[in-house]
């Protein structure tokens, strides 16, 4: 399936939920989220069909997110109907890892092989602080289980805040020891998040990735640990996302690099993104969306394909954020990521 700027769309994201049983503060706001009406969800059943007519068009990864995805119960039977689509050969899960400790074992048997896992911080008071709501052992807990139970990559991503004054090369070293990739993000203008200070985001709170690698790289050198170089190959872990990925001599694990204000990715994008409610989004930083809840609930394969390519059509060819205050009224806990 093709864009109208000739891009390759073959990448689904699908956000099982709004709900999250953490709060991070560059992600929701400090209260207040609307309750979203349960019929309005989209069922597991209609997820499926989505994604076989999806499948059909050519998409062939899928990528569950949230909210917190593990807090819709069923996951994994969810993740075993994906596994047995035509066409589907990658499915993966982003999650905050809270509930991955309990989880891991019955996701792997329903064929999840790779999981992304969100911290942003190696302190536990400031974990506390940043999530509003959680304990970072919960999430330790949890990529030590994703470890164990085999799957490949497991990947880390970490929003990079300035006012949170992260040391990126405390991270970085993780990589060294266990074939863990950790990336970094820059921080996004989307939605109605508190920030940390309260305000919302702010172009002053953004870090941009080059400025992190040479923080890591002074860092890694004064250590004598070495400079980050290029991962090519088999060096760089499987995925169909946006990093560029970077590794220290002899480590087990990456570096990684999500960069999308600094050094936007647009040209190669490849994704859609389906919101809990059905709503099929072109763009992260745009809140156009297109109904297919109606399509799916109806058995209209025909007007799901219309609305399929209408959401493609209306992919642009790049954002224009970075410079002002919010690229969507929707939150991020909403739309994925
Ligand atoms: N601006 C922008 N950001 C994106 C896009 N896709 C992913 N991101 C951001 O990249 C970060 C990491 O996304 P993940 O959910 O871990 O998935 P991924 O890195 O795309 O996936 P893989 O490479 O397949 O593992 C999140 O903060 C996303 O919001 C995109 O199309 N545009
Ligand atoms: C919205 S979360 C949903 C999945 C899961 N709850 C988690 O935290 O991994 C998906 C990704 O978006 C990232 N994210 C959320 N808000 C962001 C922002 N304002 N800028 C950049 N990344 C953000 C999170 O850190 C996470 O890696
Ligand atoms: S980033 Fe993930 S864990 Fe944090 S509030 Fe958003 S959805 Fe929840
Ligand atoms: S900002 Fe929009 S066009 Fe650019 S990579 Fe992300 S989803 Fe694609």
């Amino acid at each position: 399936m093709k864009d109208s700027h000739g891009r390759t769309i073959d990448y689904l994201r699908i956000s099982l939920t709004d709900r999250c049983n953490l709060r991070c503060v560059y992600c929701m706001p400090a209260d207040g989220i609307l309750q979203v009406p349960h019929d309005t969800i989209l069922r597991y059943d209609e997820i499926v069909r989505f994604v076989q007519v999806a499948a059909q068009r050519g998409v062939q990864r899928v990528r569950l997110t949230g909210g917190e995805p593990l807090v819709r119960k069923g996951v994994a039977g969810l993740i075993e109907r994906l596994s047995a689509i035509e066409g589907i050969d990658d499915i993966s899960l982003t999650t905050n890892g809270v509930l991955l400790k309990k989880m891991a074992p019955e996701l792997h048997r329903a064929g999840l092989r790779r999981v992304n896992i969100s911290l942003d911080t190696l302190d536990p008071a400031q974990f506390t602080q940043i999530t509003r709501l959680g304990h970072i052992e919960s999430v330790l807990e949890g990529i030590d289980a994703a470890l164990e139970v085999g799957f490949d990559p497991v990947k880390i991503n970490a929003v990079a805040v300035r006012s949170l004054h992260q040391d990126y090369l405390a991270f970085a070293k993780l990589s060294l020891d266990r074939p863990l990739h950790i990336r970094f993000i820059e921080y996004m203008p989307v939605g109605n998040s508190s920030g940390t200070c309260g305000a919302g985001w702010g172009p002053e709170d953004v870090v941009s990735c080059d400025d992190i690698r040479r923080q890591i790289d002074e860092g890694a050198q004064a250590a004598g640990i070495g400079t980050l170089v290029a991962a090519e190959g088999n060096n760089r872990p499987v995925g169909g996302g946006p990093a560029r990925y970077y590794h220290f001599p002899q480590a087990l694990g990456t570096v990684g690099f999500i960069s999308p204000l600094s050094r936007h990715f647009c040209g190669d994008c490849n994704r859609l993104r389906l919101t809990s409610t059905g709503g099929l989004r072109p763009c992260l930083f745009s809140d156009k969306e297109y109904d297919v809840r109606t399509p799916l609930r109806a058995g209209n394969d025909a007007a799901l394909n219309a609305v399929i390519d209408a959401a493609c059509g209306m992919k642009p060819s790049e954002h224009h954020e970075g410079d002002h205050a919010r690229a969507t009224q929707t939150n991020m806990n909403a739309i994925g990521g």
